[in-house]
């Protein structure tokens, strides 16, 4: 048994330093309590007060960085800096992927409710920002980001992918988004869907693995997409349940053949 804790001590002992995960998600979800106080009620009572939090936010992203091993090299007060000069164009994209809900959901009623409830939205402003960290050269943090939201609403989405304007996810369980996907503007997905590689071999970490979707395409719940070279076609619409490893054109629709069968189920007399 010696071997094995000494194992088990020397495995500590090797651990890079980080912040808690609850620290890092924390930062990020004040954030959002900022740039969205419908997800509250208000709390800031001036300009100066708004201003005072994105100063407090930055500094603690600084020290964030500079808590963390991993980010050793990295020049903390630079990238918190940068990262806050990028905030008013991630809160634009997140108000366009409000936006987009409110527009492409007809059971959304305000943008309140959209805010506070829609898992889509909570995972896609999450995203924002840790794809801007992930840009940043930032390493851990995007996907400690991007994995809290994926255990609180099912969605799972690598900080690494590339993504449009107006994003609609509605419902959004069970979503997949890979690392190297690339997602245009106005795309519409719901429950269920993945968006991955063909294949899982390690030799294609550096490889673009994931699909390609272009501008204004709706793919519907289980629909499964794979492979680096496949691309869907603007304005397409992809069927629920549809298992797809070519491109298609735009403009096309693709549907799954549904093969259930109906049994006359009449009661015997
Ligand atoms: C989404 C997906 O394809 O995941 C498989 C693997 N993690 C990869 O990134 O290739």
């Amino acid at each position: 048994m010696h071997d094995f804790y000494q194992h088990i001590y020397e495995q500590q002992l090797a651990v890079l330093e980080m912040p808690s995960n609850k620290k890092i998600c924390g930062w990020a979800t004040k954030i959002l309590d900022v740039l969205f106080p419908e997800r509250n009620s208000g709390e800031m009572k001036s300009v100066d007060d708004v201003k005072l939090a994105f100063e407090q936010f930055e500094l603690e992203l600084e020290q964030l960085l500079s808590k963390s091993k991993a980010c050793g090299n990295c020049n903390h007060a630079q990238i918190a800096h940068q990262f806050f000069e990028r905030i008013p164009a991630l809160y634009e994209l997140m108000c366009w992927d409000a936006d987009a809900l409110m527009d492409g959901d007809p059971a959304a009623q305000n943008k309140r409710e959209v805010v506070r409830t829609y898992p889509g939205f909570f995972a896609i402003c999450i995203f924002r920002m840790a794809n801007e960290l992930h840009r940043l050269g930032v390493p851990l943090i995007p996907r400690i980001l991007t994995e809290h939201a994926h255990s609180k609403t099912g969605i799972d989405i690598h900080p690494g992918a590339t993504i449009g304007h107006h994003l609609h996810i509605d419902h959004g369980t069970g979503l997949v988004i890979g690392e190297t996907c690339t997602i245009g503007n106005y795309v519409k997905l719901y429950q269920g869907v993945t968006l991955g590689a063909l294949s899982v071999d390690k030799v294609f970490s550096n490889v673009k693995r994931h699909p390609t979707i272009e501008d204004h395409v709706i793919i519907y719940s289980g629909a499964t997409i794979l492979g680096g070279e496949t691309r869907i076609g603007h304005h397409s619409v992809i069927g629920g349940n549809v298992w797809l490893t070519s491109s298609v054109e735009p403009y096309t629709t693709v549907y799954h053949q549904a093969t259930a069968k109906f049994i006359d189920s009449k009661p015997i007399i």
